[in-house]
């Protein structure tokens, strides 16, 4: 379980992202990408964008239901990327490294990268920008929105009206 939380904002996904591509062009050119739907499908438009990067393929795959894991299940596998030679892989993070050893073993070939690491999967992904520690849980843009919060004074009391 998490003790921590991690929040990105979209200007820090965008910036992060950037900074995965202009490693990733040090390896370019690939010969198409597939994203590892669905966190990694941000990632990955903005990764092909910045390596004219047209074709892009991918790879479905269910690990979690919000923060609890389960049994990785693949909705829809790879069917243009062969064992991936030629091929990045993009995904948002590698947390445990269930997702990215399923989808290694379809595409054994491919250059595995993801935005976000935590420890225990890190050496299961070829780049990666940003390391978290285990216990903390990263917060997407897509997953959250700004709301109210009670000044500091009012804590502990009822919210007004109720
Ligand atoms: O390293 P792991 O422990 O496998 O965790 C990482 C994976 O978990 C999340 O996907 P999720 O299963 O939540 O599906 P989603 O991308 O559709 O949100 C995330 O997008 C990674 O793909
Ligand atoms: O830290 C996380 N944040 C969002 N989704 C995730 N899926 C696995 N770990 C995480
Ligand atoms: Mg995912």
């Amino acid at each position: 379980m998490a003790t921590h939380y991690y929040t990105v904002s979209w200007d820090q996904l965008h910036r992060d992202s950037k900074a995965l591509a202009w490693r990733l062009n040090a390896l370019a050119p690939f010969d198409g990408i597939v994203a590892i739907t669905r966190g990694g499908l941000i990632p990955a438009a903005i990764v092909a964008r910045e390596l004219e990067c047209r074709l892009i393929e991918t790879v479905s795959i269910v690990t979690y239901d919000e923060e609890r894991i389960g049994k990785p299940t693949i909705t829809k596998p790879p069917t243009a990327a062969g064992d991936g030679a030629g091929f990045l892989i993009i995904d948002d993070l590698v947390d445990t490294g269930t997702t990215a050893r399923e989808v290694r073993q379809l595409l054994p070939r491919a250059h595995f990268a993801t935005v976000y690491a935590k420890p225990a999967g890190k050496a299961l992904v070829d780049t990666f920008i940003t390391e978290v520690s285990q216990d903390t849980w990263i917060l997407f843009p897509w997953d959250t929105e700004p709301q109210f919060v009670a000044p500091i004074a009012r804590a502990g009391t009822p919210p007004r009206g109720a």
